[in-house]
């Protein structure tokens, strides 16, 4: 069999075709049968993209033309060529519509989580087809490969696509959901401006390519720190969809906050609800007590000792983050993948009566006297549909104010060193004399 030569992007990589379709018994037997006599090792060029469909037909594999015939597609290589009618198939089933979901930072370990739970329907559901587009760079492009091959291995009924890419502007074609995950770690020495700066200009880019090509009505949720303000960059480059659209993740803060009020109060942590984060996702940010319920009750009446609230309570969370680094060695992956899937949960699926799930989202409008312009991590509520509201019995005293203004000085400081990426003009950065950390880096 011969290797046909592609256009640009040149390639050797076997999986080179973007819309080749394949049955999982075929998959399954030109993959692990022949793949290693017919196919080159992967090669690939920063441009290369996977794409393979996969289907539950366990019929011999049948690649057929409009008038049914069987051809093998040019420019193609081994399984990749070949053509699967499945639209007889789709049709007995009654999944609902293929939806497309983006994943930067694709080859990290918060994906390498996240993408098998998304694969298995758990996020989405069980009729809800999926097409992951995984971004990656030059740095990655092999363990991308790496990453969509144990995808195919995986065999997961709902992923009827895998494309990776290095380009944005390709990658977010379409995509309905974007799960912005890749950006630069700080290292050791380096100042947070530095750190704005760098990650800033990754979604900068990014928000400019999903304003151009993606969905118009995606949901966008931000995990690469620092989140708040790379979501904001990133909302601001992309004016055609709405800012309320732009989520930066703080569903993390949210569970170990929970989970830290369930240890005091010995109960198990699905008794605690009304969990508010408030602000950043750094050490400043305010896992709000006041408002927090156990076994719905005030937390402040369940558990008696105010000072641990104000002080051991709201520490453990802000600071949670490094302490799992100082024992890992790194920053937490698992979990993050887990919030991530909580919180996009909490917009697919009606928030329970009476509960709420906070969430990093745009200032504008709020009803708290929080400044505008910001992504600043508030109490939500959704029908389900993707969309949220923001909470408005919530109740606030002297301590929670001024906490929640800290955390408010210090978005309105980040976002002063960005204004050059948020079209605010020159940016001018004065982070104060401590400067501030992430969760992890204390
Ligand atoms: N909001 C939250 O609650 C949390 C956020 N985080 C943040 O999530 C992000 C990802 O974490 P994790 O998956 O563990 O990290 P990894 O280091 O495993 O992966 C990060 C990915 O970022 C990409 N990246 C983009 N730009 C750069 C760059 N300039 N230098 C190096 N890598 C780059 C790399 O992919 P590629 O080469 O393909 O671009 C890399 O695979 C981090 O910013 C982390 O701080 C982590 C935990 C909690
Ligand atoms: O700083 C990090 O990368 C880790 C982080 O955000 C967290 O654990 O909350």
């Amino acid at each position: 069999m011969a290797m046909t030569e592609l256009s640009t992007p040149k390639t050797t990589s076997p999986f080179l075709h973007s819309s080749s379709r394949l049955s999982l018994s075929s998959k399954l037997h030109l993959s692990n049968q022949f793949r290693h006599l017919l196919l080159p090792p992967l090669h690939t060029t920063s441009n290369s993209k996977i794409s393979c469909s996969v289907s539950q037909n366990n019929q011999a594999p049948v690649a057929v033309q409009d008038n049914g015939s069987v051809k093998t597609k040019k420019e193609c290589y081994g399984v990749f060529c070949l053509t699967y009618d499945l639209k007889a198939e789709e049709e007995t089933k009654s999944w609902k519509k293929m939806i497309n979901i983006a994943v930067s930072g694709a080859a990290g370990m918060i994906s390498n989580h996240l993408l098998f739970k998304l694969a298995s329907g758990s996020v989405f559901g069980p009729d809800q087809p999926i097409a992951l587009k995984l971004l990656g760079s030059e740095r990655s492009i092999q363990a991308l490969e790496g990453v969509a091959m144990e995808l195919e291995d995986s065999l997961f009924p709902l992923l009827r696509e895998v494309d990776i890419g290095t380009d944005p502007y390709e990658v977010f074609q379409d995509v309905e959901w974007a799960l912005l995950i890749g950006a630069k770690p700080r290292g050791p020495g380096m100042e947070r401006a530095a750190l704005l700066d760098i990650n800033g200009q990754i979604f900068a880019e990014q928000g400019k390519a999903l304003n151009a090509v993606a969905s118009p009505n995606v949901k966008v949720l931000v995990v690469g720190n620092p989140c708040n303000t790379n979501a904001l960059i990133c909302l601001k480059n992309a004016p055609n969809i709405p800012a309320k659209n732009f989520h930066a993740l703080t569903r993390l803060d949210e569970n170990r906050a929970k989970c830290q009020l369930a240890l005091k109060a010995g109960v198990f942590y699905d008794k605690v609800s009304n969990m508010t984060i408030w602000g950043n996702h750094s050490t400043t940010q305010v896992p709000d007590f006041l408002n927090a319920r156990i076994n719905g009750r005030p937390v402040k009446e369940v558990i008696t000792d105010h000072k641990w609230l104000e002080e051991g309570f709201t520490e453990s969370v802000q600071k949670r983050g490094g302490l799992l680094i100082q024992k890992w060695g790194r920053s937490s992956a698992a979990s993050t993948a887990v919030s991530i899937v909580d919180a996009i949960k909490s917009l697919v699926t009606p928030t329970p009566e009476g509960d709420w799930f906070s969430t990093g989202v745009y200032t504008n409008g709020n009803p708290y006297g929080i400044a505008e312009d910001l992504v600043f991590s508030m109490p939500c509520r959704s029908t389900g549909d993707g969309d949220y509201e923001l909470v408005k019995d919530v109740e606030f005293d002297d301590y929670l104010r001024n906490r929640i203004s800290k955390s408010e000085a210090e978005l309105l400081a980040e976002k002063k060193c960005v204004a050059h990426l948020t079209g605010d003009g020159i940016a001018f950065c004065d982070l104060g004399p401590v400067d501030t950390m992430l969760p992890g880096e204390v």
